[in-house]
């Protein structure tokens, strides 16, 4: 049946096999008996699958749900409450259509009440077998004519996931069961939509999935078992490999050729903060080449005696970097420099073949860790059924990565740089003294960082550095808090006000951002802007830490930095000086507060910055990347924007 006064293929109620479903103006619609709900009228277009309860006494509580623009929904046992604006339209549209209303065994009712499915949210679709469908919510008279509850209809499935209505973020899978007495129309229906499914070239189809046996609580075999059937359920092929070393990920993702590499969609890891990190660094080390971060014109590295133009003087506006980055990189280490240089473009253009990988690659993640910090900042949530979610219906967001240059492990060593890629935080002092010691205690498991920081914190131990960052000027309210904490609530307040957390679709991470660009300094967009200089803080620090992200966690709800964003080409250099042991314990408390101010002290310094330095003067501590111990008494460090692609979507806020 043709559409009236549009160009919509309209199939009415006696959709059949066969029927053509012409590009995103199609409308397919039929009557279904849906799980738990009862006969409902079905209709499905390019947005996704819409219905409405024809005879039902859940109708009327329905639309009395409708008060607020919601209804309740049952849906395996689950229930839900929807935006129906949408799915009215959709279905006033099939009303007209139909001459008569909805008749179903004798009892004439309309409900103005429907749910809806979008494409964007359905992760699977299936025919199923001839069987039984619930149909507890019909009225009593029906029942009786149906002899129970239940009638066996040929069935289809359509897999997909609420939003949980405590936490957005997190994600229920729910699955829809509609059933009709002609097994053909059932076939059609799974037919269309799984064409329109397979259309979206965004979702992957294969994927080279690492678990870490030892995460965590050891659960990642467990944690990869539980969410392996959303992958095989969604078509997803994966080839899984479950580590059986610390490094073993990374020596094979360095070793795969690109051409290896390009017959997988991305790459998943089950595993932590640490584990992401070593996939990360084999996924970039070998391919992405990248000039040394800038340095201010007195930090000590062999550069500098060749004349590296990437070295700035104190106070030299940052301007006069020039875009040409010469090829004098520090690479992985200075074995590999001379096959890291044949590939590195002189024009300050990145690897071609690099480029085209990274714009389809995608990294995931499934938490399974002790912190799992990346993805509560990636996903919103800590849940692995959520992030599962979030890889095979494709999601996509860009993170920002620092490299981090190692220049000299210990004051004594040797120069020799070495480069290591960090996508939460880099941290010294207590961060790093953490990490050290809640190696020893790794038995305990997560609760080992719980002991470790306590012991640490008691030892109270400070560092002697200098930092340089520069300083661009950035559009934040002076991130130097060098006020008392008790004088300053009410421009607190101000200031929580004017943060803008980053969230799905985040405004300040797409704000000129192209992703298509192949240049460097499309990669460092804050290097060049007007006016930055290098300024220094030099004194004794506790920590010394740098978040690309909020770094929020289980234990620190809002993160440390609660306005960082994924991938706005910042990172967050929080520096803590020396102060009394009672001060540092205010600020730690705020930290595990939600809503708390933990960088709002007097011996909190905080620079939104792309770039930064560090030299130890004295006692040494180490640094803490993603998790991982790393020893550098001098190093480099700048910020990638939106280096990496993750499959996820952003938190929901
Ligand atoms: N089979 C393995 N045996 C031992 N260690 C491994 C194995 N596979 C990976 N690793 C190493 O385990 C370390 C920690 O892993 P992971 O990050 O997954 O867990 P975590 O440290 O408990 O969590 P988080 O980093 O979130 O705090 C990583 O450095 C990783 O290289």
């Amino acid at each position: 049946m043709e559409g009236e006064g549009n160009d919509c293929a309209f199939m009415g109620e006696d959709s059949h096999p066969g029927a053509p479903l012409h590009g995103n103006s199609s409308i397919l619609s039929s009557t279904f008996f849906l799980d738990h709900v009862g006969e409902v009228s079905l209709v499905f277009n390019s947005d996704g699958l819409f219905w409405e309860p024809i005879n039902s006494p859940n109708a009327s509580a329905m639309v009395e749900g409708e008060v607020d623009g919601d209804c309740g929904c049952y849906s395996n046992g689950n229930k839900r409450k929807h935006s129906l604006r949408k799915g009215i339209m959709q279905l006033s549209a099939l009303e007209m259509k139909r001459p008569d209303g909805s008749i179903c065994f004798g009892i004439k009712s309309r409900s103005k009440a429907a749910s809806e499915i979008k494409l964007s949210d359905i992760y699977a679709v299936e025919l199923s077998h001839h069987g039984p469908i619930h149909i507890t919510n019909l009225p009593h008279a029906t029942e009786h004519l149906l002899f129970g509850n239940d009638i066996k209809l040929y069935r289809f499935m359509v897999y997909g996931f609420i939003r949980s209505k405590n936490q957005l973020s997190q994600w229920i899978p729910t699955t829809y069961t509609f059933g009709h007495k002609d097994f053909r129309v059932c076939e059609m229906w799974v037919n269309k939509l799984n064409v329109f499914l397979d259309r979206d070239v965004g979702r992957p189809r294969n994927l080279l999935v690492f678990v870490n046996p030892k995460s965590g609580k050891r659960n990642g075999c467990k944690t990869w078992e539980a969410v392996g059937p959303i992958f095989s359920r969604a078509k997803v092929e994966t080839k899984v490999i479950v580590t059986k070393r610390a490094g073993q990920a990374l020596d094979v993702m360095s070793s795969m050729t690109n051409k290896e590499l390009n017959n997988y969609d991305g790459v998943v890891a089950v595993g932590g903060d640490g584990f992401f990190n070593e996939i990360l660094n084999g996924f970039l080390s070998p391919r992405f080449k990248a000039p040394n971060p800038p340095t201010p014109s007195d930090f000590v590295h062999p550069a500098d005696d060749n004349g590296d133009s990437s070295v700035l003087k104190e106070n030299e506006s940052a301007q006069e970097i020039p875009e040409q980055c010469e090829d004098k990189i520090p690479f992985i280490s200075s074995e590999d420099q001379s096959t890291a240089k044949a590939s590195y473009n002189i024009s300050g253009e990145t690897d071609d073949e690099f480029h085209i990988l990274n714009q389809r690659f995608r990294i995931g993640l499934i938490p399974a860790g002790s912190t799992d910090a990346i993805v509560m900042c990636t996903t919103g949530t800590r849940d692995a059924v959520t992030s599962a979610l979030h890889i095979v219906l494709g999601k996509r967001v860009r993170l920002d990565i620092a490299q981090i240059v190692r220049w000299k492990a210990t004051p004594r060593s040797e120069i020799q740089p070495y480069m290591r890629y960090t996508a939460s935080f880099a941290g010294y002092g207590f961060y790093g003294d953490v990490i050290t010691e809640s190696e020893n205690y790794r038995w305990m498991g997560p609760k080992r960082y719980d002991y470790a920081g306590t012991m640490v914190f008691l030892k109270h131990r400070s560092y002697e550095a200098e930092i340089a960052y520069l300083d661009v000027g950035s559009d934040e309210p002076n991130l130097t808090s060098k006020r008392r904490h008790e004088d300053n609530m009410s421009e607190l307040n101000t200031r929580k006000s004017e943060r803008r957390v980053c969230c799905v679709d985040c405004k300040i991470c797409n704000e000129n951002s192209d992703p298509t660009s192949t240049g460097i300094s499309s990669l460092t967009p804050h290097l060049y802007s007007e006016g930055g200089k290098w300024k220094k803080s030099k004194g004794r620090f506790l920590s010394v830490g740098a978040a690309l992200i909020s770094c929020r966690n289980d234990k620190a709800p809002d993160g440390l930095v609660v306005d960082a964003h994924l991938s706005d080409g910042f990172l967050h250099l929080i520096l803590i000086r020396e102060c009394p042991h009672a001060s540092y314990l205010r600020h730690l408390i705020q930290l595990t507060k939600s809503g708390g101010s933990p960088l709002n002290f007097q011996f909190v310094e905080h620079h939104k910055t792309p770039t930064f330095t560090f030299t130890s003067m004295g006692k040494e501590s180490v640094w803490n990347l993603d998790g991982e111990i790393f020893e550098a008494h001098q190093l480099s460090a700048q910020v990638f924007r939106g280096l990496v692609c993750l499959f996820a979507s952003g938190p929901q806020v």
